[in-house]
């Protein structure tokens, strides 16, 4: 089921969480809205929902306009941050738990259920865990519960709120591939608020950055990345260099500093503050005769070869500059 939602607002008090917000979201897509916290990302997934009514737009499902609608009309599946599942049912029972409760004339019979969820136990890899409790599973494993829960009564359209925000690093890596994999088998219409840029850059069709109620720019994951339209856009997705911030300006990511030994052409000099090798990474600190200090980032081996260390005069160029008017 696609989604479109136009011009909404919504002030809370005087405060205005969402500020003309527009975006369309195709049939079968997983977008993220992406942006730093207190942006309103939230605010318009509620609003998608119809937990939240907005004070001004319209928001349509399949073409269809359900802005006065409530949530129970709009057939869609929650997952939150914080796994709300029962402690006091079994896995299974938690997954069966949004058909159990239909009213009689739409709840399917006992064996239909049972059917449903092995079949999406099956589809989270939680078959062998049917029996268990939440009490006895890891946070992801109970994270991939809640989601098979939403998915049981059948949604049109799943919205997840940072699924995976409770979760560490090792976990999230993993449940975001999963889902991304989940998504290709089963083509659910999806929108996922994190404000993890890795995350909205790995997995999504169509990345949504939010900033103060507003949406800067929506695009694929190497559109916004490779294309940053603002300079907010350009500073949330990666480490920045600010090579110059007064009049025009002018920033460049750290694997786009080149570091060499040799002078020449439009290299600059500039001297080694600090080096840092983490994992595959060598990131190296510069600070040029003008005072700048300037990040890069190469691949350890690469640094390995210019065989250079903190204190030794080094030569830089960037090798791509992306440059905005200022306002
Ligand atoms: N019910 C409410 N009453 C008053 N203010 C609210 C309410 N809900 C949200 N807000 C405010 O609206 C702003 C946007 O909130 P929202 O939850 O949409 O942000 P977010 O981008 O999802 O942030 P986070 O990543 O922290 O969840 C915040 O400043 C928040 O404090």
């Amino acid at each position: 089921m696609s989604i479109q939602a136009d011009h909404i607002r919504k002030q809370f008090g005087a405060f205005s969480a969402l500020n003309d917000v527009s975006l369309q979201v195709p049939e079968g897509q997983l977008v993220a809205l992406l942006g730093p916290s207190g942006s309103g990302k939230t605010t318009l997934l509620r609003v998608i929902a119809g937990l939240e009514i907005p004070d001004s737009g319209r928001v349509s499902l399949a073409g269809r306009d359900v802005t006065g609608a409530g949530p129970g009309e709009r057939g869609i599946g929650f997952v939150f941050q914080h796994y709300a599942l029962f402690r006091h049912m079994t896995v299974a029972q938690n997954v069966a738990f949004g058909l159990t409760v239909k009213g009689r004339h739409e709840r399917p019979d006992r064996a239909t259920i049972d059917a449903k969820v092995a079949e999406l136990l099956k589809l989270v890899q939680l078959d062998w865990a049917a029996g268990r409790y939440p009490t006895q599973l890891s946070g992801g494993q109970r994270q991939r519960v809640a989601l098979a829960r939403a998915l049981a009564v059948g949604p049109q359209v799943l919205l997840l709120d940072e699924p995976f925000g409770a979760l560490d690093a090792a976990v999230r890596q993993e449940l975001r591939d999963w889902l991304r994999e989940l998504h290709n088998e089963i083509h659910l219409t999806s929108v996922f608020v994190t404000h993890d840029q890795q995350e909205a850059l790995e997995i999504a069709d169509q990345v949504v950055v939010f900033n103060e109620g507003r949406i800067e720019q929506i695009g694929t994951p190497d559109e916004v990345y490779e294309h940053p339209a603002t300079p907010f856009v350009y500073r949330f997705l990666g480490k920045t260099n600010v090579l110059r911030g007064e009049g025009v300006l002018e920033y460049a990511r750290p694997h786009d500093i080149e570091l060499s030994r040799e002078s020449g052409g439009d290299f600059r000099q500039a001297q080694i503050r600090h080096v840092h090798l983490v994992g595959s990474e060598a990131r190296v600190e510069v600070q040029d005769a003008g005072g700048l200090v300037l990040s890069a980032e190469m691949p350890k081996a690469q640094f390995r070869e210019l065989a250079m260390g903190t204190g030794e005069q080094v030569y830089y160029r960037p090798r791509r500059v992306t440059r905005y008017p200022a306002t």
